[in-house]
């Protein structure tokens, strides 16, 4: 079970390729996406939720590529994706909201709507189920785009920078539910945090200048910064070695 890039190359502008000729595979349960601004992390996200089409090569979740109309259809029903910003849809209550996400991916009304409670209970928002959406704070908003992402019953979510500007107590809650779905549903999670990186994730791949400067597993990224300071302070200087940042 893993998402495979295969030869991708993707570039925003004209000869400013972000990915060029990339070979990556992200296999592990629940894999965190580390590296630098600019980096291309969203770029990598893009490309493996289908948001973006590659200039050149492939993407296949379980064998499942993305390139026909029809295929790409099916692969957004099995891949979901938690974009950086994810808005609040106007009028809508959370439940309409988390229900909506799952007829966009091809449910029927009456299965979103069903499916939508089950959601919205994963993620722990039952209680605003009824809410307006645009009431919620930073923190509920990103567990109703988590909702949004497994209401259709997806095999593989990526989220982008799911606790950027949260405070700490809601990214705790994030992780926690993050180690809880991961149970059930696969992630790949960009972040820019390491705390607690040996609780939730079993794999690490770190991201520079288009490139993946380490891949494998959490205890062999770990095993980059030997001795015996925390796990924090560990996944920080082994973060610290591997990466050059933005020029
Ligand atoms: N829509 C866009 N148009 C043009 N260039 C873009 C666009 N999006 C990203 N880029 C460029 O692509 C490169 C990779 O950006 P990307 O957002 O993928 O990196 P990132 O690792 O996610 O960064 P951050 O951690 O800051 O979010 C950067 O040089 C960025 O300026």
């Amino acid at each position: 079970m893993s998402l495979l890039y295969t030869d991708c190359s993707f570039a925003h502008r004209p000869r400013r390729p972000v990915l060029s000729s990339l070979t990556l595979e992200f296999a592990g349960r629940c894999t965190v996406l580390l590296g630098p601004n600019g980096a291309g992390k969203s770029t990598l996200m893009g490309v493996g939720a289908s948001v973006l089409v590659p200039d050149a090569g492939r993407v296949e979740w379980r064998g499942l590529g993305a390139s026909g109309r029809r295929e790409r259809a099916e692969y957004r029903r099995r891949v979901g994706w938690l974009p950086q910003h994810i808005g609040a849809v106007p009028g809508l209550t959370v439940r309409e909201q988390a229900a909506y996400a799952g007829w966009l991916k091809g449910l029927s009304k009456r299965a979103a709507w069903d499916r939508s409670v089950r959601a919205l209970e994963r993620v722990r928002l039952t209680e605003l189920a009824g809410r307006r959406s645009h009431e919620l704070s930073g923190g509920q908003l990103r567990r109703l785009g988590i909702a949004q992402a497994v209401v259709h019953e997806a095999e593989l979510v990526l989220l982008d920078e799911p606790t950027a500007g949260l405070d700490p107590v809601q990214r705790g809650v994030f992780r926690e539910l993050v180690g809880e779905l991961s149970e059930s549903v696969r992630f790949v999670v960009s972040t820019h945090q390491t705390e607690d990186l040996a609780d939730i994730y079993d794999a690490v791949v770190v991201f520079d200048r288009g490139v993946p400067v380490f891949q494998g597993d959490t205890a062999g990224f770990l095993g980059l910064a030997p001795g015996d300071g925390s796990p924090e302070r560990r996944a920080e200087d082994a973060y610290r070695s591997l990466v050059r940042g933005e020029v």
